[in-house]
């Protein structure tokens, strides 16, 4: 918990606060932001586990709310000196429509900014994602790039549309006067594929390989590679750009920094190897087992069965269009912009990363739905 030493004067708002990553970020800032007095955590559904944090020196408020409703964001935001928008909607796999997308996302965020201008709140921190970047659907591999990598970024699909979108609304918002005259301070971080204990999709292939016999078949090239990042190291560069932002606003404002770590440059499922594979999966294969046109063509199927089912039922395969494109290109980041920029150093090595998440995943163990 805080060392209660310092002074706690600090009020912070998450957005998404109960989700896989804003849990992280809730639990980071209680322990390693000492100066907080009160955390606001802001969700549409909020998590039990919020009761057992109500015991520490800092006041946490559990407030549901929907961020698309304009007036429950500026009630939460109102008197909050910092926000961390971790809040949206994560879905490449068609479970919402491309509307509803927009409405979380970008107008969710414009909400958030709206917020802070018209109450006063100087410091925004945006979860972004690599994906206002890329993969593009064109295939152009994206090999150890930075911030200033130059990347035909072409957004066809909702989820990308919309990350690219509300990212921008943030740092154009950078240095607009907030009520009371002060200049709003923003910036945004751009997760690659976040894993770690909470994790949906690992959780999924995990149970699948358990369903097919302790099996997964590969399906994509060991040569593609996928940039991952610890959802530790992704909270703990939340908690120190909400810090080092108070400070140095005029070098980090209006400023976009991939989030990164020591995990290994790996393709999808190899990755997911190194954390399934300790806990009794294995790949089939060393090569996919299917052609990537035989691949496209099930996923152009599974693309046609959600449209035809809809009406029905909601079928939402992980394998469609985008995904197959997504783990079929590589995109890995390399840079120390955030270092250079705000002293950021990963609190947890890939051994610890991968330690922590492998006990995560065998405490599922004999619980598959
Ligand atoms: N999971 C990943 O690999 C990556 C995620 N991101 C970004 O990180 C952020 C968090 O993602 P995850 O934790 O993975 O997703 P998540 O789905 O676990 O968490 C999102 C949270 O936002 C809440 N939420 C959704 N709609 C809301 C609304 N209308 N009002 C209030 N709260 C709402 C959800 O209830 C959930 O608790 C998102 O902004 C996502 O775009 C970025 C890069 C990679
Ligand atoms: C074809 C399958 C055979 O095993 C593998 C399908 C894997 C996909 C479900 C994932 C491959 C790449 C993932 C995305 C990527 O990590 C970047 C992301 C960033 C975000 O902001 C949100 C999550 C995601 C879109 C992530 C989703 C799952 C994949 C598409």
């Amino acid at each position: 918990m805080a060392d209660t030493a310092q002074a706690q004067e600090l009020v912070y708002l998450v957005t998404g606060g109960c989700g896989f990553l804003g849990e992280h970020v809730v639990r980071m800032l209680l322990q390693r932001e000492p100066r907080l007095h009160e955390l606001r955590v802001f969700d549409l559904h909020l998590g039990p586990w919020l009761e057992e944090l109500q015991t520490g020196p800092v006041q946490v408020t559990a407030i549901q709310g929907d961020v698309t409703q304009a007036h429950e964001v500026a009630a939460a935001v109102a008197g909050a000196h910092v926000v961390i928008h971790t809040a949206g909607l994560v879905d490449v796999f068609g479970r919402a429509s491309s509307e509803t997308i927009h409405e979380v996302n970008v107008q969710g965020t414009q909400n958030v900014i709206d917020a802070c201008v018209q109450t006063g709140t100087q410091f925004l921190v945006y979860t972004s994602s690599m994906e206002v970047v890329g993969p593009n659907i064109k295939g152009h591999p994206f090999y150890r790039g930075d911030e200033d990598t130059p990347y035909e970024a072409v957004h066809k699909h909702p989820y990308p549309r919309s990350k690219a979108l509300a990212e921008q609304l943030v740092l154009e918002a950078n240095g607009r006067k907030v009520r009371g005259g002060r200049p709003l301070v923003t910036c945004a971080l751009r997760p690659t594929g976040i894993y770690g204990e909470g994790h949906q999709i690992m959780r999924d292939i995990f149970y699948q390989g358990q369903r097919l016999g302790g099996r997964l078949f590969r399906a994509i090239p060991a040569s593609v590679e996928h940039g991952r990042v610890y959802v530790g190291n992704v909270a703990w560069m939340h908690v120190l750009v909400a810090r080092e932002l108070q400070q140095r606003g005029a070098l980090m404002g209006g400023q976009a920094y991939f989030c990164y770590d020591s995990s290994p440059y790996k393709s999808y499922e190899d990755f997911n190897m190194e954390i399934l594979g300790p806990c009794g999966l294995r790949l089939v294969g060393t090569r996919p087992l299917l052609p990537y046109w035989l691949l496209m063509f099930l996923a152009v199927l599974n693309a046609l069965l959600q449209w035809l089912l809809r009406p029905l039922l909601l079928y939402a395969p992980l394998l469609n269009p985008y995904t197959l494109a997504m783990a079929n290109t590589t995109f890995t980041v390399s840079t120390n912009k955030a270092q250079r920029h705000f002293g950021y150093e990963p609190l947890f090595s890939w051994e610890d990363s991968r330690t922590r998440t492998i006990g995560w995943v065998r405490a599922m163990d004999g619980s598959a739905p």
